[in-house]
């Protein structure tokens, strides 16, 4: 069994709570209401930003030319993909939010952060790796469920493409070599990491739903 099969039973019951979140579902309905899209489009513009920087930080601490190239071009992407929400989101919707990242999405970044710096490659790869994963297993999901039209079509189509199937698989083929090679010790870690970054995935969806705020 590949190591990354071992990753998704463990994040199974997680992954379901996903699934089955209403913002997910109302997502794939086409009734999720549109201020709490505007507001998730405004945080994730804030996440991936951030999450650009864990990608090229964790690439600095990559074994091969190779694995840093990987990283680089994973960092690229998600500064293009903020850029593209910007020119077409924001501009579609008036997005003007100032209110900075909802706690949700302060917690996520900042891990995120964290593991990318503080953490091995090895631990930091299982923990950027939900990002990758779970976002192509919930885009598929939906479009393969979706009601058609939906007006978040571009936003299921982005995540169901062939493009974003390629990093995808980029990101586990490395998460794979590397958990071959550690210790047993690294390989807890490693599912402890992807355990919390999946749970993260849930709180950020969550936190877009509840149109969070932080206690004043
Ligand atoms: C919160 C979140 N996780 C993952 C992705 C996909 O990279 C995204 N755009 N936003
Ligand atoms: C995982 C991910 N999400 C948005 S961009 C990116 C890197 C893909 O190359």
């Amino acid at each position: 069994m590949k190591f990354t099969d071992h990753l998704w039973n463990a994040a199974l019951p997680v992954y379901d709570n996903i699934l089955a979140h209403p913002f997910n579902q109302e997502m794939q309905n086409g009734t999720l209401p549109i201020e709490k899209f505007k507001f998730y489009i405004y945080q994730d513009s804030l996440y991936l930003a951030d999450f650009a920087k864990a990608l090229a930080t964790a690439g600095t601490r990559a074994n091969s030319s190779q694995q840093l190239l990987d990283f680089l071009l994973f960092a690229q992407n998600a500064i293009i993909v903020e850029r593209v929400l910007h020119e077409s989101y924001f501009q579609e919707y008036a997005i003007d939010f100032e209110s900075g990242k909802a706690p949700g999405c302060f917690a996520y970044t900042n891990y995120l952060l964290t593991a990318s710096a503080f953490e091995s490659f090895e631990v930091a790869v299982a923990a950027l790796l939900p990002c990758f994963w779970i976002y192509k297993k919930v885009g598929d999901h939906i479009y393969a469920n979706q009601t058609t039209p939906n007006p978040y079509q571009n936003w299921i189509d982005a995540y169901a493409g062939e493009e974003f199937a390629v990093s995808v698989n980029k990101a586990l083929d490395i998460c794979n070599t590397l958990a071959e090679q550690a210790s047993e010790i690294t390989r807890q870690k490693m599912t402890e990491a992807y355990l919390t970054a999946s749970k993260l995935e849930y709180i950020f969806w969550d936190s877009a739903y509840r149109l969070e705020t932080w206690p004043v």
